[in-house]
């Protein structure tokens, strides 16, 4: 990727990291208060409030690349040096990426409320994620979501309620905060109303997270390879306990002794995409994450990788 403009210093690649929970500190070179915003979209909200706080450390969360760089132009015009942008699923990022009892606000601006049925997993605000909140927010922390949406209003206000950890304080119905988005602008124009929910951490939960401490880059030295069981991998679903993975494509270079396996694992709620190599050294055989795409190193990971080198070992 190119950064003619300098906008890559926002973002961060917590892939690239080894020790988890980042330590954010050390990413922003001081100990500010941090606030979180789940699907910044294009990033007005994020940027006007770091501009006007610089006192605080703004970290956003996005599935999109095109927000992730539509608000990375926004930081850089602004001179913004307390923001950082994340891509990925927020649900999951924020439970392996913060420390507990570090967040003060988590903010989620107009989500989609997904409201087919088969779709409800997809809210941001499911049993799990309120249970995360309940570790990585500070006590009294602050949970906002602004929505256009009754029914989803009530359905958050209700999980909350029913959990332990938090204390639902309200909903303001069309409410006005200085700072609008672009979804609150489109909605204040066709006049629909508007709900802000906010809740408060009362009591500290403990959730269990999939990357935890130092993370190595796995790799394994076998001695020769059998290509006919290598070959056999393919669109196999190979599991252990809660770890499990697919080896979906095998691309062959015989003639530089080299194979290339595009790998699906998923450690309980955490899947990813990345490849495995598998190369002839000058004696023996190199099965490792391949550098094009790197993954979390979670433990269906490093499994994949150990376990694929057992399977083909001659
Ligand atoms: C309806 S848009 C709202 C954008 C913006 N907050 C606004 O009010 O204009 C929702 C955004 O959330 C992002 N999103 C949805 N689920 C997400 C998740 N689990 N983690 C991170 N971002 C997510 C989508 O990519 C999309 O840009």
């Amino acid at each position: 990727m190119h950064d003619k403009i300098g906008v890559l210093k926002y973002f961060i690649k917590p892939q690239y990291y080894d020790i988890y929970p980042l330590n954010w500190n050390e990413i922003f070179g001081n100990k500010r208060k941090i606030y979180v915003e789940i699907g910044f979209g294009s990033g007005e909200y994020m940027a006007a409030l770091a501009k006007e706080n610089p006192d605080i450390n703004f970290i956003g969360f996005e599935t999109s690349l095109t927000a992730l760089y539509k608000a990375q132009i926004k930081f850089h015009k602004n001179n913004i040096k307390n923001a950082r942008v994340i891509q990925g699923d927020a649900r999951l990022l924020i439970r392996e990426l913060f420390p507990s009892n570090s967040i003060s606000k988590l903010i989620v601006n107009f989500p989609c409320p997904w409201p087919k049925e088969r779709h409800k997993e997809r809210r941001i605000f499911i049993t799990s994620f309120i249970n995360t909140l309940a570790d990585v927010l500070k006590k009294g922390g602050i949970i906002e979501l602004a929505t256009d949406v009754d029914w989803y209003a009530q359905e958050v206000y209700n999980n909350f309620k029913k959990s332990e950890f938090f204390e639902p304080e309200k909903i303001i119905e069309n409410f006005n905060r200085p700072i609008k988005t672009k979804y609150e602008l489109k909605w204040d124009k066709e006049g629909r109303n508007k709900y802000l929910f906010i809740a408060k951490k009362i009591k500290h939960n403990k959730v269990k997270r999939v990357l935890e401490g130092v993370s190595e880059l796995p790799h394994k030295n076998i001695r020769d390879i059998n290509i006919e069981k290598l070959k056999e991998l393919k669109d196999n679903h190979i599991k252990e306990n809660n770890l499990s993975f697919t080896v979906n494509s095998i691309y062959e270079d015989l003639l530089n002794d080299r194979f290339l396996l595009k790998v699906v694992s998923t450690d309980n709620d955490f899947m990813q995409q990345y490849y495995i190599s598998i190369y002839k050294k000058t004696k023996d055989w190199l099965v490792k994450l391949d550098s094009t795409t790197i993954p979390y190193r979670t433990p269906a990971v490093k499994f994949s990788v150990y376990k694929i080198a057992e399977l083909i070992e001659k």
